[in-house]
């Protein structure tokens, strides 16, 4: 039986986590918050889970490669250099980063690519978000996830044609970029929808999440999957066989 422990332990997706966990039968060995010390649930446990806040991640990266224990980590925001961080981490133990663990988003994932590589690039792409009043990140980690495949689908790098928001007099849209917009709100748990905008046509691929439970179900999962791994990065579409 798996074992997990979750840093930010007692926020919404902490909470939803050992929930999830509880009624799959897989252990919490414990569980860390702000000022606590990351290392003994490190040691404790299997595997990590992490949904808790960007500048925590260096010093969960560190227990984790110490106690040499995978981790899931979900906690958005993220910077280079952050992915820097879980780079060198990989390279010890198994690490499996993403924006978002529900089986939804990840396909939306896949067919987002698809369609961008069908598409030529006069088909202008735009990803929409809105989450709850709470959210501390804009773009989401999904828009982004989302914006990286689409990116990919076109041979391009997100990074080299991001526009995160327009305001003012900004000028016509540049081709081939990918532009993002965030609202903030209510109790929202996320929603995403991209728009592949053409001449005189337009597709759009949404997806919303109504309840925290598919991204915790899907974390717990990860988690369960990734304990026994060689060390290297792993995607959620492996765990999801997708
Ligand atoms: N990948 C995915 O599928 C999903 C990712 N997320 C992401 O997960 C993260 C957490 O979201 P959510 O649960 O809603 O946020 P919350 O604000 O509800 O919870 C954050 C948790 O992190 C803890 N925390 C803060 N600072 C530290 C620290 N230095 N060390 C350890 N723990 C710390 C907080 O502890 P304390 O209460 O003591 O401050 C709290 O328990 C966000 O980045 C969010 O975007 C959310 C949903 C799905
Ligand atoms: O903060 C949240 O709530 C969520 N965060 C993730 C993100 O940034 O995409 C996943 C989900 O949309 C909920």
């Amino acid at each position: 039986m798996t074992s997990i422990g979750i840093y930010g332990s007692n926020g919404r997706m902490g909470r939803a986590i050992a929930t999830i966990a509880a009624s799959e039968g897989v252990i919490v060995a414990g569980g860390g918050d702000a000022g606590s010390d990351p290392l003994p649930v490190a040691y404790a446990a299997d595997v990590l889970v992490d949904f808790s806040t960007p500048a925590a991640l260096e010093s969960h990266l560190a227990a984790a490669a110490a106690a040499r224990t995978p981790i899931v980590i979900g906690t958005t925001g993220l910077l280079n250099t952050h992915h820097a961080l879980i780079e060198q981490a990989a390279d010890v133990i198994p690490v499996l980063q993403t924006g978002n663990t529900s089986l939804g988003v990840t396909l939306l994932g896949v067919l987002v690519r698809e369609a961008a590589a069908r598409l030529g690039a006069d088909w202008d792409i735009e990803i929409a978000e809105m989450h709850h009043r709470h959210k501390v990140d804009a773009p989401s980690g999904t828009a982004l996830l989302l914006g990286e495949a689409a990116a990919a689908g076109r041979g391009t790098r997100l990074a080299e044609v991001r526009v995160d928001s327009r305001a003012g007099l900004v000028g016509a849209r540049t081709e081939g970029t990918i532009g993002f917009a965030s609202l903030r709100g209510g109790s929202v748990v996320g929603d995403h929808n991209v728009v592949f905008a053409g001449e005189g046509e337009r597709i759009e691929i949404a997806h919303r999440a109504d309840d925290r439970t598919i991204f915790a179900r899907g974390a717990v999962k990860a988690a369960v999957w990734l304990a026994g791994r060689a060390p290297g990065r792993y995607a959620m579409a492996e765990v999801l066989g997708l």
